[in-house]
């Protein structure tokens, strides 16, 4: 275990790779390989990449990436593949485009599932994201498919949030209005060779409009990712966002919020393991099937399953 905190804080790949796999998976002690990294983590920045599927998130982040290699940073891509019940399996057909970046020792490119283990896939999220500070990438970014709720609360958490959206999408953009607002620092408008991009940029910027008193606007970038137009604009956005962010100091209330939300999401998953082995050991589900019956109800029983955790 020390060998392997070790390598990772030299900047080996492979330690990198098993420590995250490590996380993932819960193998026992790796809470304890989370906690002796802490202290060699914080100086990485974390941007979310979020958007409908097909936007284009794995092609702009691919091209930023690139960008960011130009300059001699080291970078980190945490993909996260939802998992559809009915196919039960992780798209990965997207993620083999960035392929030829995984060959490059400082970039560091990891696919996660959505599937549902305890702590849900936030909590393996923000261990890798620790893991890949640690190891030394000054850029991290958590790519989702902005749709479920466990996809937004990812990208909550991190430093900067991008929206990729794409031109004709009309209806969409009143329907996700309310919750993008919030969570979007910077706006793409990828496939910017196609009609109705720069539509879709002035309807973007009439919904910001309706907020009088922003402190960071959220500036809308048109951008062609497969030929990396305007890839270097929607960047630097991004480092003003970054740059506003140091300044007012609101960066370290991100930090804390996210350490907040990391700190509930182990909470949670303990008791959320407590409670399964209370239910298996007191045979709830037998109890669950006299709720029909009548011979007993749902009160009850929530507070026998309490009571036994708590003691
Ligand atoms: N015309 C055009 N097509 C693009 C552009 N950028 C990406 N695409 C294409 O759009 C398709 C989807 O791109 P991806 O980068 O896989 O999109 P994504 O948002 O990562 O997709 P999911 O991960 O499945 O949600 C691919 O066929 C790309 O080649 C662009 O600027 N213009």
């Amino acid at each position: 275990m020390e060998n392997l905190i070790e390598d990772l804080l030299k900047g080996k790949k492979r330690a990198c790779a098993r420590i995250i796999t490590m996380v993932e998976n819960e193998v026992s002690g790796y809470e304890e390989i989370l906690k002796q990294i802490y202290q060699f983590t914080g100086r990485a920045y974390v941007i979310g990449i979020t958007g409908p599927p097909g936007a284009g998130k794995s092609t702009f982040t691919d091209k930023v990436v690139k960008l960011l290699r130009k300059d001699n940073k080291k970078v980190g891509v945490i993909a996260i593949d939802p998992t559809s019940p009915f196919t039960k399996g992780a798209i990965l057909g997207d993620r083999i485009r960035m392929n030829d970046l995984s060959l490059d020792d400082d970039v560091f490119i990891r696919s996660m599932g959505t599937r549902g283990s305890l702590g849900g896939v936030s909590n393996a999220t923000q261990g890798a994201i620790k893991v890949l500070d640690a190891y030394g990438c000054d850029y991290i970014f958590i790519e989702t498919v902005g749709v479920g709720q466990s996809e937004v609360d990812i990208v909550k958490t991190a430093d900067t949030t991008v929206m990729i959206m794409v031109p004709g999408l009309g209806d969409d953009i009143q329907a996700i209005k309310a919750g993008v607002m919030e969570i979007a620092d910077v706006f793409v408008v990828n496939k910017a060779d196609r009609d109705g991009a720069k539509r879709t940029s002035i309807e973007i910027n009439m919904m910001l409009d309706f907020k009088k008193d922003w402190k960071f606007r959220p500036p809308v970038n048109l951008v062609i990712s497969e030929n990396g137009e305007g890839v270097e604009t929607a960047f630097k956005n991004i480092l003003d966002h970054k740059n506003y962010l140091y300044e007012s100091k609101e960066i370290t209330e991100k930090r804390l919020d996210r350490n907040k939300i990391e700190i509930k999401e182990i909470v949670n998953r303990r008791i959320q393991k407590l409670v399964k082995q209370v239910e298996k050991k007191e045979n709830i589900d037998e109890l669950l099937s006299k709720t029909i019956t009548k011979e007993t109800d749902p009160y009850t029983i929530g507070e026998k399953i309490f009571k036994s955790v708590i003691k």
